[in-house]
């Protein structure tokens, strides 16, 4: 049917909005065709007069408030839409007019009560002008709610990461115009990762939505509330006094988090680390002020949670520091730079040696040797705890199998491997390629590895002791549920902090306690062995108070493998 009117296509636009239209039309079948296609178009002859108007133009221009005399001549018609919408359009329509002089194709787009209309002046060749109009209203309307739906979070209808940045980068377009400071708050949720894995993830989901409800309460309509990540929110405080405003919600957001939520009819308590930055004193991009802050909330965390914690410039310098660490370390397994040491074990009665703990060395090519309290806890943090307490357990088992039997080899398994379901089976083959007997191995454990996970970690330690190998208790007595542990499972050793033997010199009743723990041993068929004992002064004193062994500097300090071979030899 198109193919009858007097429309040709642009030779550059193929879309049917784009027409030209021939001269010599045929008007009657045109308005016609026009109309039941409901395109809205509007003829202007080469006097610019009004030549042919489809129903739908008229309705159009109705709607704009443009009476259809007015449309008369192009000019006209350009006229009565200028002054029929806003003054920032003007230019708009300077620019159409400039279209007009030129005989050019121009398009545009007229918003007026809340309804937008894309219009498209056609020039007709050597006859006058075609103008298009539709209305794109519902369609524009669709895609701002779909724009404003890509910045909130769908869980919590707070807005997102893309939302908050906008907003941060207008709050500190503000500051640099000198109006008002503002404040950057990362909330980060303590202990919400256990709600998730026990209670499933409905119960998370709205737990999440009711922090996102009292975030959203505590703070003032000026404030942004986002969610950037999965229990991770963001405070954008704007207009700030002073740094006091900012200290006092940084307390409120970790106090009302703190509190009790009933989910789903179970009573759930979580809590939150909050890590400030504020602008301009700790950055004035977007970028910095969210690193800072980040840096700010990593300290809260290292300093037991549930706290806040503002950023200060030295923390960028230590964050740097463990970055290097954390870089290293993951090189030093590669570049064979860690070795084992081992301290012997000696029992009390026989005054023979049962066994050696091994604890690693780092020697690195610059720090020098690098204490493990320097980077173990780095390493369990990271997770590279599990490839070096895998390389320990196999060294350990390879270095054991040359002593004499029985003794033993004691490792230390950190509560990250215990999270590893390859433990058993990582164990399982150090002991199979090394050849050392099962009996021979002990694995020390803390409260920590205890505190995660009950269930799975009782049945690891299960398949342990079902292979042979021993499990002590380390550290005992320094957590806050020893006792209960060893009511959990049935330890073969408990080892007793050297606090415990330190305080044996200076307190009082530093003995009572050494005693009750060797009784406890004694009663539930445990070894018990004293940590840290330095002096024959204590180890008498320990003696007399009934534990079995004794670890410490006195017996010997912790020595390389071929050290420890030639302590054992003298010691046969
Ligand atoms: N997961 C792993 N943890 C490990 C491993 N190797 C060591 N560690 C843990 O690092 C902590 C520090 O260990 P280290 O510096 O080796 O200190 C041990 C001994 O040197 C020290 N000790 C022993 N006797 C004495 C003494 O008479 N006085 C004194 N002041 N210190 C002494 O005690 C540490 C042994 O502690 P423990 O493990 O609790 O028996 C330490 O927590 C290690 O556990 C590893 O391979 N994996």
């Amino acid at each position: 049917m198109l193919a009858d009117l007097p429309i040709r296509r642009s030779t550059t636009q193929t879309n049917s909005a784009h027409l030209a239209v021939q001269a010599g039309t045929s008007s009657g079948r045109l308005v016609h065709c026009l109309n039941s296609i409901q395109l809205a178009a509007i003829f202007f002859d080469s006097g610019g007069r009004v030549s042919l108007c489809t129903e739908s133009a008229q309705r159009l221009l109705a709607n704009l408030g443009i009476a259809r005399s007015a449309a008369a001549s192009v000019l006209q018609l350009l006229l009565a839409l200028r002054r029929a919408t806003a003054p920032s359009r003007r230019e708009l329509f300077q620019q159409l007019r400039r279209a007009v002089d030129e005989q050019a194709h121009a398009a545009f787009e007229i918003t007026f009560q809340n309804q937008m209309v894309r219009a498209e002046l056609h020039p007709v060749e050597g006859e006058g002008w075609a103008l298009t109009g539709e209305d794109v209203s519902a369609r524009r309307a669709a895609e701002a709610s779909a724009a404003d739906m890509a910045r909130l979070d769908p869980l919590t209808g707070l807005p997102n990461r893309l939302l908050l940045r906008e907003r941060l980068d207008q709050a500190l377009a503000r500051l640099r115009r000198g109006e008002e400071a503002c404040a950057l708050l990362l909330v980060d949720l303590d202990r919400f990762k256990p709600v998730n894995d026990t209670l499933g993830h409905p119960v998370g989901d709205a737990l999440l939505v009711k922090v996102a409800e009292r975030l959203r309460s505590t703070v003032r309509p000026t404030d942004t509330v986002a969610r950037i990540g999965g229990d991770e929110f963001v405070v954008l405080q704007t207009a700030i006094r002073e740094p006091a405003d900012t200290q006092a919600l940084a307390r409120r957001l970790v106090d009302l988090i703190g509190r009790t939520y009933m989910v789903d009819g179970h009573l759930l308590t979580i809590g939150a680390s909050v890590g400030v930055a504020f602008a301009p004193a700790d950055g004035q991009d977007a970028d910095r002020l969210l690193k800072n802050a980040d840096l700010a909330l990593y300290r809260a965390k290292l300093d037991g949670r549930g706290t806040f914690r503002f950023f200060e410039p030295e923390m960028d310098a230590r964050m740097q520091a463990r970055r290097q660490l954390e870089l290293d370390m993951r090189q030093a397994l590669a570049r064979r730079e860690f070795q084992l040491h081992y301290q012997p074990q000696l029992n009390l009665k026989t005054n023979q040696l049962t066994g050696c703990e091994a604890l690693i060395r780092w020697r690195h090519p610059e720090r020098g040797m690098v204490s493990p309290l320097d980077f173990i806890p780095l390493a369990e943090e990271i997770g590279l705890i599990v490839p070096i307490g895998e390389w320990v357990m196999r060294q350990a088992c390879r270095d054991a199998v040359s002593w004499p039997a029985p003794l033993s080899v004691a490792v230390n398994v950190s509560p990250a491997q215990f999270k590893s379901d390859r433990l058993v089976e990582m164990i399982v083959s150090a002991l199979a390629t090394s050849g050392l007997p099962a009996a021979r191995l002990e694995v020390e454990i803390t409260e920590g590895v205890l505190l995660q996970e009950s269930e799975k970690t009782l049945q690891t330690l299960h398949r342990l002791r079902d292979l042979g190998v021993r499990v002590s208790m380390d550290d005992f007595g320094t957590g806050y549920s020893s006792l209960s542990y060893l009511r959990s499972f049935p330890f073969d050793k408990i080892k007793i902090d050297r606090s415990f033997v330190k305080d044996l010199a200076v307190k009082p009743d530093g003995n009572a306690i050494i005693r009750a723990i060797a009784g406890l041993g004694q009663s539930l068929g445990m070894t018990t062995i004293a940590e840290g004992v330095e002096t024959p002064e204590q180890m008498e004193r320990i003696r007399e108070e009934g534990c079995t062994d004794v670890q410490g500097y006195l017996v010997s300090r912790p020595v390389p493998a071929d050290e420890i071979v030639r302590l054992i030899g003298s010691c046969q």
